[in-house]
């Protein structure tokens, strides 16, 4: 059988201290309990950037103000491939808070963990480490 495609946008959510807001998936959702950059599926009819702004406001209630596409990669799951679009959003109204009951969080840019991420986060989070000129 050939697997799903799906699109996903999420938010590299970043304040001027560096730090970026991450939120932790909920008990009963697909890799429950990691952490994730905010943000879903896209839906019928909705580009991905629409999608970004529709998320953002429904999981952490911040009205993005602009979003740059940071990078866009296909990562294949064992029952599907997800086509991601990661944005980098630097500028948002509001203040960001788990709005759907998960925990969210600020952390330094250099200290994200992958191993706390879902697989397909792998790639992304080195190169937002290696931007801080992190060793690892
Ligand atoms: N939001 C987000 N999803 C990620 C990340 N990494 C990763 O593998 N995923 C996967 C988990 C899910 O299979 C999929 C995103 O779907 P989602 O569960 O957030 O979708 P959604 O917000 O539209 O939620 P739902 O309405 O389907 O419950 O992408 C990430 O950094 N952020
Ligand atoms: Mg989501």
């Amino acid at each position: 059988m050939t697997k799903k495609l799906v699109q996903v946008a999420a938010g590299i959510i970043r304040n001027e201290f560096g730090q970026i807001y991450l939120t932790q998936r909920l008990e009963g959702q697909d890799f429950a309990q990691s952490l994730e950059f905010p943000g879903g599926k896209v839906d019928q009819g909705e580009t991905p950037e629409q999608a970004l702004k529709r998320e953002i406001e429904e999981e952490i209630g911040l009205h993005v103000l602009s979003a740059v596409l940071f990078e866009q990669f296909l990562f294949e799951y064992p029952t599907k491939i997800i086509h991601f679009y990661f944005y980098l959003v630097e500028e948002w109204i509001g203040e960001p808070f788990g709005r759907e009951g998960q925990e969210g969080f600020w952390v330094a840019q250099n200290e994200l963990d992958a191993g706390l991420f879902p697989p397909a986060n792998g790639k992304l989070i080195a190169r937002l480490k290696a931007e801080c000129g992190s060793v690892s």
